[in-house]
């Protein structure tokens, strides 16, 4: 029995999302859970022809029952940014519903995978890692903060400089965290191709920033979701592959809790920091390897130097919202 929630499971995300994994499978139950309309939801994916059993769940009341006996948890649920914020600026509402989410998983579902989509990740997954430590059911190997939308792009931005570069084939290592100057794509790692310097640049601007294209052109009806469905769906599976399916030599870009993690020595301490996104071989467990950071090219080392700098202020403020205490979830 795999049993997969999905929290925020009738926004933006959460819809195409349970839909994409409703096609698989891996997963014998889908529990859809959000504050609204997930009994619509669920009702409706649940006529699709396929294995799993489909459940909605409704209100906090109702969140015991969706988590328990929960094999993964995916987590969507928050509010998106409008033009002219930062991921930054959704802390504020995102932290609280992030932190209610991982003492719900600590309480029901302590074994679970979780897989954080709300932003801002480089916040919300040191977040459900404090809550989890706090309820002594931490296991560093458990917690994925979801990078693969940058891996997306990435294949995809490449692809249309260099049509040679087949987008659905080939990945592109992605390192740091998710938002603007954290995002670090390895371009000097595809060693099938080669790059002018302004080629590097453009295309590192274009990942760094593909979150605001999307934001700027929705003009205010929210950020990435059908991409961002595709993404997530594209990880979970990866993950249940691994994990249920037992296959080996599944390796994706995410972001972890590096102590504890088997193979993350190096990246801990090239990087001096307690959490990164980097390439990570999944298994049973979860995280089964971090491999370490390859040979950067020297615009690559500028780069992930200034990602760690921001890293580091994003890290403490979701670590120090558990540790100093904090209140009920709040408004934008
Ligand atoms: N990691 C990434 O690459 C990535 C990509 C795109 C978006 N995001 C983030 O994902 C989040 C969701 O985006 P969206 O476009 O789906 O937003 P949305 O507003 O369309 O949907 C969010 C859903 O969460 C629900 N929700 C709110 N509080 C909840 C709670 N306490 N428990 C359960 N559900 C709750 C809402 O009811 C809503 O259905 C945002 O924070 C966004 O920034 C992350
Ligand atoms: O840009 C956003 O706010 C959403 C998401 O993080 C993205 O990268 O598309």
């Amino acid at each position: 029995m795999v049993k997969v929630v999905v929290c925020g499971a009738a926004g933006g995300i959460g819809q195409p999302l349970s839909l994409l994994l409703k096609q698989s499978d891996l997963i014998s139950h889908l529990a859809l859970y959000d504050i609204v309309n997930a009994a619509g939801v669920a009702a409706d994916l649940s006529h699709i022809n396929t294995v799993s059993k489909v459940t909605g769940h409704v209100g906090k009341d109702s969140l015991a029952e969706a988590l328990r006996g929960a094999h993964t948890v995916v987590i969507p649920a928050g509010v998106p940014r409008r033009p002219g914020m930062t991921r930054d600026d959704l802390f504020k509402v995102n932290a609280g519903i992030v932190r209610d989410l991982a003492q719900a998983c600590a309480e029901n579902c302590p074994k679970a995978f979780i897989l954080v989509i709300s932003n801002p990740v480089n916040s919300t997954v040191p977040i459900v890692c404090e809550v989890l430590k706090k309820a002594n059911v931490f296991d560093p190997r458990r917690v994925f903060g979801v990078t693969t939308l940058d891996v997306v792009r990435s294949s995809t931005f490449v692809s249309q400089v260099k049509p040679q570069f087949e987008p659905h084939s080939n990945r592109v290592t992605v390192v740091g965290g998710h938002s603007g100057a954290t995002i670090v794509p390895l371009l000097s790692q595809i060693k099938q191709l080669s790059f002018t310097p302004e080629e590097i640049k453009a295309l590192t601007h274009r990942i760094q920033f593909g979150g605001d294209e999307v934001v700027k052109a929705k003009d205010g009806a929210g950020s990435a979701t059908l991409s961002m469905a595709a993404a997530g769906a594209r990880f979970t599976i990866a993950l249940l592959e691994a994990s249920v399916r037992g296959k080996r030599g599944i390796v994706e870009s995410t972001y972890v809790h590096l102590a504890g993690n088997p193979g993350a020595e190096w990246n801990l301490r090239s990087t001096g920091l307690e959490y990164f996104a980097q390439d990570v071989e999944l298994g049973p467990d979860g995280v089964a390897n971090v491999l370490a950071l390859p040979n950067l090219s020297a615009e690559e080392q500028s780069l992930v130097k200034t990602a760690i700098g921001e890293l580091k202020g994003n890290i403490a403020k979701g670590i120090n919202f558990i540790k100093e205490g904090s209140g009920p979830a709040s408004k934008l």
